[in-house]
C-alpha cells in the first residue's frame, strides 16, 4: 500500500505584524482569503493525499465557510484549532494527520499563498531521501550584523545562508519524536526543521522560489497582489422573456408601473431584474435563476425579484465575487420606460452593492415588429461584469467589536 502523504497547513497565528481587521490568513488577496490560496496549492499537488488545516481556536467555522467551501478543496479532511506557538499548532495538526494514517508530512504556512504545487513534490522527494527536507532560497542581499539596529558591526558571508520557506517535509514518526523532544526540553523554534537540526538530524535543502513569499506585513500583501496580477473581470449575459396578461402588476427593476397589462410569471415576473440575475449567475459560472429559484417552488410564488437578486448577490459573495457593472436593455412596445429608468437603475444598484453610475437601464421597442411589437410580452437582455470580492474576511470572532 502506498504511504500516505498529508499536508498540514498551519494558519493559527495572530498576524500581529500585519495588524488589520482579522488574522492575516483570512484577509483577501485577489478576491479570496490568503489561506484559500495556500490550501489550493496543497490541493493541486498530486503527491498530497489529504490536508489538515490548523486555524485559530474559534475560527473553525469561518475557515470552513470562507476558506474551504467556495474553493472545492476536497482533500481537506480536518480543521483543527492551533495553539499559542507555531510548534503547538504543528502538534495539533500532527495529531490529526496521524489519525488519518499519515506516513509523510508536508508542513506549509497558511500565509504563503504563492507556493507552487511542484514544490510540494520536490520537498517530499527530498524528505523521502533524507527523512527531512525544506524549501529555501539562497540569500541574495549583502547581510549586515547590527546589535542596535543603528550601527553596522560586521558584514556577514552570505554564501552559506539560505532563507527557509515552506513546505517542509518530514517522515511523520520523526516529526512526532522531534516535537516530543522539544516539549520535554522546552525548546522553541520558528520552523520544524530547527528541531531536527537541534537533534542532529539531516535536513535537505530544496530550491524554492523567491516569489513563495510569507505574507507578514502590509507590504507583503501589496507585493503578493502585484505578483498575482490585475484582478480578474468576468462577463455574463442574461436574457429573459415574459408574456403580458391582464390582471397582473407590471414590475420592472423593482418599480411598479401603471399599465393595463402586467407580466405573467411565478414570481413578480420582473423581466428586467431576471435578466440581471441570469447575467450575474452566468458570469460566476453558477447556472441560472431557473435552477436557483424553480418555478414549481411555492416559496417563490409572487416573490419580489429584488429580494431574489439580493440572494444571487449573496451567492456570488460566497464564491468570492461581487458585481462590478450592469447594463440591461428592456425590449417592450410600451409603456414609456425612460422616465422610470433612473429609479430602476437605483434599485438594481442598491441591491447589487453598486453606485447608480455602474448600472445602466435602457429600453427599446421592436418598431412594432413581432410578438413583442404586438404587445404580447417583453424581454430583457443584460450584460454584466463581476470582479473578485476584496476584504473577504468577515467580521472576525476574536476581533469583532
Ligand atoms: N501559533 C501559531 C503561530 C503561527 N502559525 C502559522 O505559522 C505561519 C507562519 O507564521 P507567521 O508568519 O509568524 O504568522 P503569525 O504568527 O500569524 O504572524 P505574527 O508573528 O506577525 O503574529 C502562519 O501561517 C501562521 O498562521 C500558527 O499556525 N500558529
Ligand atoms: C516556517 C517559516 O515560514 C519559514 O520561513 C518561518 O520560519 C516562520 O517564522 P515566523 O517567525 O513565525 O514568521
Amino acid at each position: 500500500m502506498a504511504e500516505k502523504v498529508v499536508a498540514i497547513v498551519v494558519a493559527a497565528g495572530g498576524g500581529t505584524r500585519m495588524g488589520g481587521p482579522a488574522p492575516k490568513q483570512f484577509l483577501a488577496l485577489g478576491g479570496r482569503p490568503i489561506l484559500s490560496w495556500a490550501l489550493a496549492a496543497a490541493q493541486a499537488a498530486a503527491c498530497v493525499d489529504a490536508i489538515v488545516v490548523v486555524c485559530p481556536a474559534g475560527w473553525e467555522d469561518h475557515t470552513r465557510r470562507h476558506c474551504l467551501a467556495p474553493f472545492g478543496l476536497d482533500k481537506v479532511r480536518a480543521v483543527v484549532a492551533g495553539g499559542a506557538q507555531r510548534q503547538d499548532s504543528v502538534a495539533a495538526g500532527l495529531e490529526a494527520a496521524l489519525g488519518l494514517g499519515a506516513h509523510w508530512l508536508l508542513i506549509h504556512d497558511g500565509a504563503r499563498p504563492l507556493a507552487r504545487p511542484e514544490l510540494f513534490a520536490a520537498v517530499l522527494e527530498g524528505a523521502r531521501a533524507h527523512g527531512a527536507a525544506i524549501a529555501g532560497v539562497p540569500v541574495v542581499d549583502t547581510i549586515k550584523r547590527s546589535a542596535d539596529g543603528r550601527l553596522v558591526q560586521t558584514t556577514e558571508d552570505r554564501r552559506p545562508l539560505w532563507r527557509a520557506q515552506t513546505p517542509q517535509g518530514f517522515r511523520a514518526e520523526l516529526l512526532a519524536q522531534a516535537l516530543q523532544a522539544a516539549r520535554a526540553a522546552g525548546w522553541s523554534f520558528t520552523d520544524e526543521a530547527g528541531l531536527f537540526e537541534r537533534l542532529g538530524r539531516e535536513v535537505r535543502l530544496i530550491m524554492g522560489r523567491a516569489d513563495n513569499i510569507k505574507i507578514t506585513t502590509p507590504e507583503d500583501l501589496a507585493l503578493a497582489q502585484a505578483l498575482l496580477g490585475p484582478p480578474a473581470i468576468r462577463v455574463g449575459q442574461g436574457l429573459d422573456y415574459h408574456r403580458l396578461a391582464p390582471g397582473r402588476p407590471l414590475v420592472l427593476g423593482g418599480v411598479r408601473l401603471e399599465h393595463e397589462l402586467g407580466l405573467l410569471g411565478h414570481s413578480d415576473a420582473d423581466v428586467l431584474t431576471h435578466a440581471v440575475m441570469d447575467g450575474l449567475l452566468a458570469a460566476a459560472g453558477l447556472g441560472d435563476i431557473g435552477r436557483l429559484f424553480p418555478d414549481h417552488d411555492p416559496a417563490h410564488k409572487d416573490a419580489d425579484s429584488l429580494v431574489l437578486l439580493g440572494r444571487v448577490v449573496a451567492l456570488l459573495a460566497e464564491h468570492g465575487w461581487r458585481p462590478a457593472q450592469i447594463a440591461v436593455t428592456l425590449v417592450a412596445q410600451g409603456p414609456k420606460i425612460a422616465p422610470h429608468a433612473p429609479a430602476m437603475a437605483q434599485n438594481l444598484a442598491r441591491v447589487a452593492g453598486l453606485s447608480p453610475g455602474q448600472v445602466n437601464v435602457a429600453a427599446t421597442t421592436t418598431e412594432a415588429m413581432g410578438a413583442i411589437g404586438r404587445g404580447e410580452g417583453m424581454s430583457a437582455l443584460a450584460v454584466v461584469t463581476i470582479t473578485p470580492l476584496e476584504g473577504a474576511a468577515e467580521p472576525a470572532p476574536s476581533r469583532r467589536r
